[in-house]
């Protein structure tokens, strides 16, 4: 590690992708934890965030003051919640760190409020970080193009009994594709939650169903639904750690670079 070595800090770090992401960022040789923040009153505020996580010490202070911890950082990634990462958006903005947001659950109108922030930094947000599901993305999108008459397009995810929204942001991202690939508005043509006497499907919609449950780490299928036969295209996770090492390498990706918005796409140069 040099003096340049980007220093990060760990939003929501007690959670279930902040422990995973301060673990990815203490084993990098290219980044330095430079802080990790927790609730207000939570029982490692004033502890050694490795001792906090049952390991040796990091020398890193949990905090529940943001302003502070990233008052010595050049990034901060984020995976807690929609209301956190607004607030962390402009405190980044006025920091000039890099923005890595993994949360999910926004609004139409949250992501729009993110926009102002990205005028004075660099944000990269991605429903999913990991390599597997942004190849996923494109394939989807390709298969959309070509299979569009007579083709139902379902996605269907299956996640933990603690997620808080549904569809995920990878259900979503995925939809996004499908939808663009057809040249429509995922907003016009989504199904979200059917329920009771829903009638015959509508030609064109894209479906959308959750299954909640145990400790399921993340898995997506796209269901290219004709007649006679059915492809599916299937991401399963089984560790968060492919979560972690994409927002890690997203972080580093983002130094130096101007101020804007952009997603995992551009971080894996998988644009085309
Ligand atoms: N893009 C991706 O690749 C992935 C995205 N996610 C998304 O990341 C988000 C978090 O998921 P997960 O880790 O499972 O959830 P958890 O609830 O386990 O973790 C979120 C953490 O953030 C903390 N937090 C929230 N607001 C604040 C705040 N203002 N100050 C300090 N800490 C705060 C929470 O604290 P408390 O519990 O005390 O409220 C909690 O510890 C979800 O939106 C999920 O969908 C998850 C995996 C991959
Ligand atoms: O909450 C989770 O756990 C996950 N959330 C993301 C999502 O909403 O898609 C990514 C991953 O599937 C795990």
């Amino acid at each position: 590690m040099t003096e340049t070595t980007p220093g990060i800090v760990i939003m929501g770090a007690a959670g279930r992708m902040g422990r995973m992401l301060v673990q990815a960022v203490c084993d990098s040789d290219q980044a330095r934890l430079a802080g990790a923040v927790v609730r207000e009153g939570h029982d490692w505020v004033g502890q050694d965030v490795g001792h906090a996580m049952g390991g040796p010490a990091m020398g890193v202070i949990a905090t529940s003051d943001p302003l502070e911890a990233m008052a010595r950082a050049q990034g901060v990634i984020d995976f807690t919640t929609p209301e956190t990462t607004l607030e962390i958006a402009h405190l980044a903005a006025q920091a000039r760190a890099v923005h890595v947001i993994g949360t999910t659950g926004f609004t139409e109108t949250q992501i729009e409020q993110l926009v102002p922030a990205a005028r004075h930094c660099t944000q990269i947000r991605a429903g999913n970080m990991s390599l597997g599901v942004n190849l996923l993305t494109g394939l989807t999108g390709m298969v959309a193009a070509a299979l569009n008459e007579g083709w139902d397009i379902e996605v269907v995810e299956a996640h933990h009994n603690q997620k808080a929204d549904a569809p995920s942001g990878t259900a979503l991202m995925l939809g996004e594709a499908a939808a663009k690939g057809r040249g429509v508005t995922l907003s016009q043509v989504a199904d979200r939650g059917r329920d009771g006497i829903t009638g015959a499907r509508t030609e064109g919609h894209i479906g959308f169903s959750a299954i909640r449950g145990g400790d399921i780490v993340g898995e997506h299928d796209v269901i290219f639904a004709g007649q006679g036969e059915r492809i599916v295209l299937r991401h399963m996770a089984t560790d968060r750690m492919i979560f972690a090492r994409g927002a890690l390498r997203a972080v580093l990706w983002g130094q130096r670079r101007p101020p804007g918005q952009h997603d995992m796409i551009d971080v894996l140069g998988l644009g085309g």
